[in-house]
């Protein structure tokens, strides 16, 4: 034996950790089980302040109208421990305990269960008090007194029970007042912040809109001002063409100056004009002498350049308000406004020596180039500028006759 001492013996070591092993998993379980053991008393404590009642207990209300047989089975087969249910629940089945015990004529134990269920109340609000189930501890109460013919306290009951009725009435019709005007307050709230937010919406489309009307509006006005820009410019462009084939048409190509057709337009204007102002107006007709020979001797071009130079000369010598203009091949003309015949003649002079004295020796021509001149007066003829025109050219062709390079005026025996 250890007790002897000295060294304990192996066995005892042995003992020691076999008891270890065994008891303590066993003493641990015992220890969860009394922590849960605790845990649910505690949840059935808290469980006894709640006032929810459970679905299979309210059925038993049915039940007891239905089938009282059914109801009794029910009953044993619910716990009779009343500790496992919250006081309402409690509270429900003793009512539903009483009721079948008053069904079944057992008055006194009937009593004796609403009794307990009394005693229960002091746990439960007055509004669960007062509802329908609960309330039927009145009933059942004054049915009690009614079958001991106790009808005072069996009226006292029922007049309690109505009492109590009509508080839960009043209550929960004050409940569904209050909860349809929450409702009716929440659902308008929503009404009005939907209305808010369409509006807001519709607001933003109008800003949208009237963005997109002034940008439309804006590149309108911008199109209109490019169209209007790209017509000027087109308007002016063909005023330009327009004018330089005005022009064109009006003029010689080759010595720049007027054209026959120009010629007569403006004679017939200073024609009109000079007869309505009784003015002397007076023409001039020339023709370069040997022409064809120029061209002839010296090639078309050479002669080209010295009919430039002559209408370069004619221009040079008429007046500002003169005009010289080339009618034909070689051959051109002048109109003079406010010149009589003397002076027009006298015109028709300088130009002669001018084109005579002239050098085209750089043109390689070295003979001296001369042009014959027939001049008329407008007064000299019915006064149309063709017939003017005419007789100058009549006068011209008699100096070509008389022997070129020289003025001849026209004169009325003439042959016209
Ligand atoms: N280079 C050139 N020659 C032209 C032009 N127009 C006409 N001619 C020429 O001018 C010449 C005119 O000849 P004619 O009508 O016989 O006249 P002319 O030779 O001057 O004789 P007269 O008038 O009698 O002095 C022709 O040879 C035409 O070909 C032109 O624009 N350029």
């Amino acid at each position: 034996m250890w007790l002897i001492p000295g060294k304990p013996p192996r066995s005892f070591f042995c003992l020691v950790a076999l008891f270890i092993g065994c008891f303590i998993p066993v003493l641990a379980q015992e220890k969860i089980k009394g922590a849960e053991q605790s845990r649910k008393v505690s949840s059935i404590v808290k469980d006894k302040q709640n006032t929810s009642v459970n679905a299979k207990i309210l059925a038993l209300f049915e039940l007891a109208q239905t089938s009282p047989q059914a109801l009794e089975a029910q009953l044993e087969k619910l716990n009779d421990n009343l500790a496992l249910y919250n006081s309402a629940e409690s509270y429900l089945l003793l009512l539903v305990k009483a009721k079948l015990l008053l069904a079944s004529g057992k008055i006194d134990s009937a009593f004796s269960v609403l009794e307990s269920a009394k005693k229960l109340t002091t746990d439960l609000p007055e509004h669960v008090l007062n509802q329908p189930k609960f309330l039927q501890y009145h009933l059942l109460m004054a049915d009690s007194y009614a079958v001991k013919k106790q009808f005072d306290l069996a009226f006292a009951e029922k007049k309690e029970y109505l009492k109590r009725y009509e508080a839960y009435s009043d209550k929960k019709n004050a409940d569904t007042v209050s909860m349809l005007n929450k409702k009716y307050e929440t659902d308008r709230k929503l009404k009005e912040n939907e209305l808010i937010n369409n509006q807001n919406i519709l607001k933003q489309f109008q800003i949208r809109d009237a963005e997109n009307q002034k940008n439309a509006q804006q590149k309108n006005f911008i199109l209109l001002i490019v169209t209007t820009l790209v017509f000027f410019v087109l308007s002016l462009r063909q005023f330009k063409v327009r004018r330089v084939l005005q022009k064109m048409a009006q003029t010689d190509s080759l010595t720049k100056l007027l054209n026959r057709k120009a010629l007569f337009a403006q004679g017939q204007l200073q024609t009109s004009k000079a007869v309505e102002e009784q003015s002397e107006f007076s023409a001039i007709v020339l023709d370069i002498d040997f022409f064809k020979r120029i061209n002839d001797d010296y090639s078309h071009d050479i002669a080209d350049k010295v009919l430039q130079q002559v209408a370069k000369l004619g221009n040079e010598t008429m007046r500002s308000r003169d005009i010289f203009a080339r009618i034909g091949g070689e051959e051109f003309a002048a109109i003079l406004p406010e010149a009589n015949l003397d002076e027009a003649k006298a015109i028709a002079e300088r130009l002669r020596e001018k084109i005579f004295e002239y050098n085209f020796s750089h043109l390689g021509i070295e003979c001296p180039v001369s042009a014959s001149f027939g001049v008329a007066s407008l007064h000299q003829v019915i006064p149309q500028f063709e017939l003017l025109l005419h007789a100058a050219d009549k006068a011209m062709s008699v100096a070509k006759k008389k022997g070129c390079n020289q003025v001849v005026s026209f004169s009325p025996h003439q042959q016209m």
